[in-house]
């Protein structure tokens, strides 16, 4: 208050000077706040925003002579007659599997994988520790990071690039729509844009879905069947990848072959998936919900265990013919493939639970609820003629092979989790 008590009670003479010299200070106040708000817009419009970093910006980190000796390295193929293969996704379940099996028998190898938490990281890491065991590097990026894929086509001349990378998982697109749509279809061009540019061209192979046949009833589903009734935004964005495809193969001459996988299981599976929380619940002794349809029928799927995928993804990758493409330009009509990787034997819910139980030898606590409208099916059932003639594609493994060998990797890798933090067995 003490400053008041100072103001000249009479304005006079005296007070004329002040006034200007006031408004003096006003307007240059005015001029340099201006130009300060000016320089703060522009700065904040021209500085990527966290999402524009998700979605293409390279991290620094990325490059240089002792990067590029370690995708050389790892890509590098045992013999003359080798692939050089980019796997998406080789820290997820399918993905981690092809690496090592490709690697193994002596392709080149490059992995790119986000890490995502969708479901624990640490899972991710740990398969990402196998790879590296074998030889296989793998780059933590995003695949729509379009800088970071065309420095590493700088470095490699791919033959072909299995695209396993995406956004998984029928229920969880009811909470994360975006998520879909980043993956599955904005990053799955990105790819595209990459390799249709590149040159050579690599064939591309790529993960599409049991769930484009959505709510058909005719079984088992065949690739010549409809598969315009999606019954969950996840199979909504599979069924456009299919679409975006063909669109790129006949646009540029990308050898595209995609792959409808039916409910994959098996050893370093995906927790996300039922066969996997089942049996953690299980060994909890926590309620679990088994879905049936509204008139009491079952609910199944044609489940189909790891290696028999691995080697439907293995022979995708031999008999695709070359792209015909490059830089851009198509020379010529190029490859185009769908094809159904299921089991063949479709097999209830309610079995799957019982013979986690014989597996396990705990009595599984249910709840048995009516199918939501979340985005599952009622029943999945594969017709694999095509895959079979075309790939030599046979599945070998039932339900109960598969389980048991799951369990026994669940067993021992939460186990020595708990034990020790290496946790480095073998597939
Ligand atoms: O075939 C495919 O393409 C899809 O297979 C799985 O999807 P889904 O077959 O629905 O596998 P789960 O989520 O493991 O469900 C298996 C079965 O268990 C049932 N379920 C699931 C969860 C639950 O709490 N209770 C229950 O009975 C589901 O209705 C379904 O019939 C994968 O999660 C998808 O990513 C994949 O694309």
């Amino acid at each position: 208050m003490l400053h008041l008590d100072r103001t000249p009670s009479t304005a006079g003479n005296k007070l004329k000077p002040d006034k200007f010299h006031n408004h003096r200070l006003r307007s240059k106040l005015t001029v340099w706040s201006f130009l300060f708000l000016t320089v703060f817009l522009v700065f904040f419009l021209i500085s990527p925003s966290p999402s524009a970093t998700f979605r293409g910006q390279s991290s620094p980190a990325f490059g240089g002579p002792q990067w590029e000796k370690q995708i050389v390295k790892s890509t590098r193929p045992r013999s003359t007659s080798g692939l050089t293969v980019l796997v998406t996704g080789a820290a997820g379940f399918v993905g981690s599997h092809v690496s090592l099996a490709l690697k193994k028998r002596g392709d080149g190898v490059l992995g790119l994988d986000n890490f995502n938490n969708y479901y624990e990281t640490s899972l991710k890491k740990a398969r990402k520790g196998l790879l590296e065991q074998a030889g296989v590097f793998v780059i933590d990026a995003d695949i729509n990071d379009k800088s970071l894929l065309d420095k590493i086509f700088n470095v490699v001349a791919f033959t072909h690039v299995i695209h396993l990378a995406a956004q998984a998982g029928v229920r969880y697109a009811m909470q994360n729509p975006n998520s879909y749509v980043d993956s599955n279809i904005a990053g799955f061009v990105n790819l595209l844009e990459t390799c249709k540019s590149s040159d050579p061209q690599p064939a591309i192979v790529w993960a599409s879905s049991s769930s484009v046949y959505g709510v058909n009833k005719k079984v088992p589903f065949s690739e010549k069947d409809r598969t315009d009734q999606p019954a969950s935004l996840y199979a909504a964005t599979k069924k456009a990848g299919e679409a975006i495809a063909h669109a790129y193969n006949h646009i540029y001459g990308l050898s595209i072959t995609g792959l409808r996988f039916f409910t994959v299981y098996g050893p370093w599976g995906r927790p996300d998936m039922a066969y996997f929380f089942f049996t953690r619940d299980i060994i909890r002794g926590k309620r679990i919900t088994v879905y049936e349809a509204p008139d009491g029928a079952s609910v199944a799927r044609d489940f189909t265990y790891i290696d028999d995928i691995v080697k439907g993804c293995l022979a995708a990758l031999d008999t695709a013919k070359k792209s015909t493409g490059s830089g851009g330009k198509k020379k010529g009509p190029a490859e185009f493939r769908i094809f159904n990787l299921g089991n063949t034997t479709p097999v209830p819910v309610s079995r799957l639970v019982s013979l986690l139980e014989k597996i396990l030898k705990v009595k599984a606590e249910t709840k048995v609820l009516p199918l939501p409208r979340n985005g599952d099916v009622q029943f999945t059932h594969a017709n694999i003629s095509l895959a079979q003639r075309e790939l030599g594609y046979m599945p070998t493994t039932d339900l109960e092979t598969g389980l048991k060998k799951f369990v026994r990797w669940y067993l021992s890798y939460y186990n020595s989790a708990s034990a020790s933090p290496s946790r480095k067995k073998n597939f």
